[in-house]
């Protein structure tokens, strides 16, 4: 007899901020080929010869002040999920990361220990890219066939354009949003323009107003399209003329040619626009984590300050609301189901 759990994998953070285990986390982070796409011998070179050198001090200082009595607030979050979500369902729950512990690995084995031989594996990534939805696809599968052979894992694909996810979104963003705003930007993590290409199987995408159109055939593996299209259908819930609202990517790491415009240029010009008060907002996480708390809570608001900005205001990831975990339960759901159809 079969017996089905979930697995809810993220990225995954260090297992503490000594400088140490951050360049350990950063190590195994980089060194996968889907977030540093450059062959063997120049990934190794740029990552374990020049970004291992100065990064993991600097990264351990900036996690210095988001860790809490609990630890990471991306593991902790993502624990509160399980928790709240296993009371929601009739199957185990557990978490793995995509890097350090608990991996996607530990998650396996826990689910298997309980006798669980199908899982849905949700990658919490509400926008498909190669450096997240990707690369947790290929661990996944890597572990399976390595250590669970006889196991079937069943994929939630992004979710950027489902429903219940963007009614979630909106509605959080409506109750969060402060009465007075000159703008509202949604910043989303960045990627370098080449992976987009890369992972286009259409070559259709020229990361122009392509993106952009109702329809294009790269539209399922386009990162940037699916950062418009969570913006437009979240704008068109809440009302919101466009002139009100801007998109932009953030954290850029190396010399490669990233998405455009960039979060923090874009932070520091708003006030010379005009723009005194901003209220911004991070799709790319379901979970509240270092780029969101420090990177933008803290350095944004400084950047937006210095450009002559007067009220930040920074809008929570979904994080552990209910009506967040009402989505993911019936995305879990509907994957479960499948295990019956086929
Ligand atoms: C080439 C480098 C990177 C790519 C591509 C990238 C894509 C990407 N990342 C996330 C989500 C998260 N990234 C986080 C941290 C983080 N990201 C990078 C680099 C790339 N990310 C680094 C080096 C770091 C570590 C911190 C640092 O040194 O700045 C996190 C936070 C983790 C935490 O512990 O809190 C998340 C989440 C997405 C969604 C994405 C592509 C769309
Ligand atoms: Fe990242
Ligand atoms: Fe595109």
């Amino acid at each position: 007899m079969s017996k089905k759990g979930i697995l809810l994998v993220n990225l995954g953070s260090p297992k503490s901020t000594k400088v140490e285990d951050v360049k350990e986390y950063l190590d195994e982070f980089l060194m996968d080929e889907k977030v540093i796409d450059y062959r063997w011998f120049f990934r190794t070179l740029l990552v374990r010869g020049i970004i291992l050198n100065t990064r993991p001090k600097k990264s351990a200082e900036a996690y210095k002040t988001v860790w809490t009595d609990e630890g990471s607030p991306l593991i902790f979050i993502t624990e509160r999920i399980k928790k709240k979500l296993e009371k929601m369902v009739e199957v185990p729950v557990e978490i793995g990361m995509r890097y350090a512990e608990p991996s996607i690995e530990t998650g396996i084995q826990k689910l298997t220990d309980q006798g669980v031989t199908e899982i849905v594996l949700f990658p919490l990534y509400p926008q498909y890219a190669m450096s997240t939805t990707e690369t947790v696809i290929d661990k996944a599968e890597e572990v399976r066939k390595k250590h669970f052979p006889d196991i079937k894992i069943n994929y939630i694909q992004p979710f950027y354009n489902r429903e219940i996810y963007i009614d979630c979104l909106a509605e959080s963003i409506r109750e969060k949003l402060p009465k007075n705003f000159d703008a509202l930007q949604f910043s989303y993590h960045g990627v370098p323009e080449r992976h987009i290409y890369k992972t286009d199987p259409t070559n259709t995408c020229n990361l122009n107003d392509c993106c952009s159109r109702d329809q294009n055939p790269s539209h399922q593996f386009c990162y940037r399209h699916q950062c418009f299209k969570v913006t437009e259908e979240v704008i068109k819930k809440l009302d919101l003329p466009k002139e009100k609202v801007m998109v932009t990517f953030q954290s850029r790491l190396g010399n490669d040619k990233w998405m455009e415009p960039y979060t923090d240029e874009t932070l520091e010009s708003l006030g010379k626009k005009g723009i005194k008060n901003l209220a911004i907002v991070c799709p790319a996480f379901v979970s509240d984590c270092l780029e969101t708390l420090e990177e933008i809570s803290v350095e944004g608001k400084e950047q937006f300050l210095h450009g002559g900005g007067e009220n930040f205001h920074y809008i929570p990831c979904l994080n552990d609301e209910d009506r967040w975990i009402e989505v993911v339960k019936s995305l879990c759901e509907e994957k479960l189901n499948e295990f019956y159809l086929v």
